[in-house]
């Protein structure tokens, strides 16, 4: 049974910055599918896309996997003999229940691609060749400052004919398509349940340590990082999906 995200339903005096703890943990499957529009199509578009670019023998990675959701989609799609899949992230809790829903699907589907989940930083990871690097609203997580060396790395891990696939929540720089699209994103999260104030909390705890990017800025840095053509594939409201090629 998924817990309920209730984290922000009752009025907190001070508004912590947001972390991926063991409450947050407890209830992520609710609070992503119920915060994030459009996941659950990234999420099996995942798996779709790797299966597509994965090359037999291959590595492939799902950096800041939480609890594993597209590490689950890319068994459930590649097909290409001897991959194996590396899912890393650097909260305990996620990790500890990351192996947990693992193990599961492998109770219930045999001959899955083997995983080894990680508990690291990503940006302290010495990534090994591979044609597929998921980060899946991972990014907007990390230090604006630090982001173009870890695309960078990325970009020499993979393979050629290796993809990266990013899914991010973005900023904009004209005003009315923010203010818009975030309206759209408040109106997705009271239709999904959300009060006025877990909405207003959660945008507090999330806002110094959450910083989008707008699109142009992702373009160019990822075109900085190597990556010669970048396609985005989905958006929904202010969250949206590219495919960097090497
Ligand atoms: C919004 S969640 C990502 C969702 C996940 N990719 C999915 O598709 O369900 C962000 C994740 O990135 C992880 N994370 C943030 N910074 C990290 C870092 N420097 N190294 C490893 N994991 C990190 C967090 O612990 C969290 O689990
Ligand atoms: O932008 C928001 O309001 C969110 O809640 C987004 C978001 C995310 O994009 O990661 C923030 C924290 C959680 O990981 C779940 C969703």
């Amino acid at each position: 049974m998924i817990d309920k995200d209730r984290i922000y339903a009752e009025p907190q005096t001070q508004v912590s910055d947001f972390v991926f703890d063991e409450q947050v943990a407890r209830v992520f499957p609710d609070m992503i599918k119920r915060s994030v529009p459009g996941y659950p199509t990234v999420m099996e578009s995942t798996g779709l896309i790797a299966g597509q670019y994965a090359t037999p023998g291959s590595l492939i990675y799902d950096l800041g996997c939480s609890l594993g959701a597209a590490t689950q989609a890319i068994r459930r799609h590649v097909r290409a003999d001897g991959c194996r899949v590396i899912a890393v992230d650097n909260a305990s809790a996620m990790v500890e229940r990351c192996r947990e829903y693992l193990s599961a699907q492998d109770a219930m589907i045999e001959e899955l691609l083997p995983v080894e989940v990680l508990q690291a930083d990503i940006l302290a990871l010495r990534l090994q060749p591979c044609s597929v690097v998921v980060l899946n609203f991972t990014l907007q997580f990390i230090a604006p400052e630090l982001r173009l060396g870890l695309l960078r790395q990325i970009y020499e891990s993979l393979l050629p004919g290796g993809v990266l696939i990013l899914s991010e929540k973005l900023e904009f720089a004209d005003s009315f398509t923010g203010s818009e699209l975030q309206r759209l994103h408040y109106a997705f999260k009271r239709a999904n349940g959300y009060s006025e104030l877990e909405i207003a909390q959660k945008r507090t705890a999330i806002e110094r340590v959450m910083l989008p990017d707008t699109l142009d800025t992702h373009r160019l840095r990822l075109q900085d990082a190597g990556f010669a053509q970048v396609v985005p594939w989905f958006q929904c409201f202010n969250f949206c999906s590219l495919i960097g090629f090497k």
